[in-house]
C-alpha cells in the first residue's frame, strides 16, 4: 500500500479465471505481477462462469472462491467473487462495472499466454484491450501461438517493451506488454488429472 498521505491512485492488478482449482501458477503470476508492474495489489477474479468453458467438471464457485482464498495472502493478494456480486461473466462488462465502482482505482489486466492467443473468442476484445492496460505473463507453450496470434498481431502498435512494465498501470489503454519471467507448466486440468477429479468433487 503507498505510505500515508500518498495520493497516488491505487494501482490493481485483476487476475480473471476459473480457479478450478487455483494453484501455483496463479501465485506466481499474481506475485510476479505485483513486482513488476508496481502494483499495490492482485484481486483473483473467481469466475462465475468462464463463456467459453464447458459447465461440465467445473466446481461449484463457492469451492473454487475458498480455495483461492486459501492460496493467498488476503492482504496484497486477495481472491473475490465481485463477479458474482456484479452479474457480470464477460470481461468487457467486469471491467466496466469495476472502473464505475472503483472510479480511483488504476487497473491492469493480467492473463497468461494462453489468455493472449484465446483473446479474439472474448465478447467485443477488442473493447476489453481499449478500456485496460494489459500485461500477459509467459506460460510454457503458449508463448510462440500467443505471440505469433490474431490478437498480437492486430495489437502489435499498442504494445509497449516489456522494461516500461512498471508504468504500464499509467499508460491509457490500448497499451500491452508481455514479460519477462520465470515460468511454471503447472494448471488446473493437470491437477483436476492428477487428483483424477472432474472438478466436481
Ligand atoms: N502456469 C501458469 N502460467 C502463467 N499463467 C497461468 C498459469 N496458470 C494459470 N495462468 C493464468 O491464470 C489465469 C486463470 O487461469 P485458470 O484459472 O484458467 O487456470 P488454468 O490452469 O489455465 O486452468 P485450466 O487448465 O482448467 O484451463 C489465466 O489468465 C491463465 O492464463
Ligand atoms: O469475456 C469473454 O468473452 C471471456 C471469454 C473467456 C474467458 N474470459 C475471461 O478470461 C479469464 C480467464 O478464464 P479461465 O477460465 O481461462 O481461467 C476469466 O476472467 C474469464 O472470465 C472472458
Amino acid at each position: 500500500m503507498p505510505p500515508a498521505g500518498d495520493t497516488r491512485r491505487l494501482r490493481v492488478g485483476l487476475l480473471g479465471g476459473s480457479f478450478n482449482p487455483a494453484h501455483h501458477g496463479h501465485l506466481l503470476v499474481a506475485r510476479q505481477a505485483l513486482a513488476h508492474l508496481q502494483l499495490d495489489q492482485v484481486w483473483l477474479l473467481v469466475s462465475p462462469g468462464n463463456p467459453l468453458k464447458p459447465r461440465h467438471g467445473m466446481a461449484p464457485l463457492a469451492t473454487r472462491l475458498a480455495g483461492a482464498k486459501a492460496l493467498v495472502d488476503g492482504r496484497r493478494i486477495i481472491a473475490t467473487d465481485i463477479e458474482r456480486i456484479m452479474r457480470t461473466r464477460y470481461t468487457v462488462d467486469t471491467i466496466r462495472g469495476l472502473k464505475r465502482r472503483f472510479p480511483r482505482i488504476q487497473f491492469v489486466w493480467l492473463m497468461g499466454a494462453d489468455g493472449l492467443a484465446e483473446l479474439p473468442r472474448w465478447r467485443r476484445w477488442r473493447e476489453v484491450v481499449r478500456a485496460v492496460p494489459i500485461a500477459v505473463l509467459p506460460r510454457p507453450s503458449y508463448n510462440h501461438r500467443a505471440l505469433a496470434g490474431r490478437a498480437a498481431l492486430m495489437l502489435r502498435h499498442d504494445r509497449r517493451p516489456a522494461r516500461e512494465a512498471p508504468v504500464l498501470a499509467d499508460r491509457p489503454a490500448p497499451a500491452w506488454v508481455f514479460l519477462t519471467a520465470p515460468q511454471t507448466d503447472i494448471s488446473a486440468t493437470k491437477l483436476r488429472l492428477a487428483n483424477g477429479s472432474s472438478g466436481t468433487a
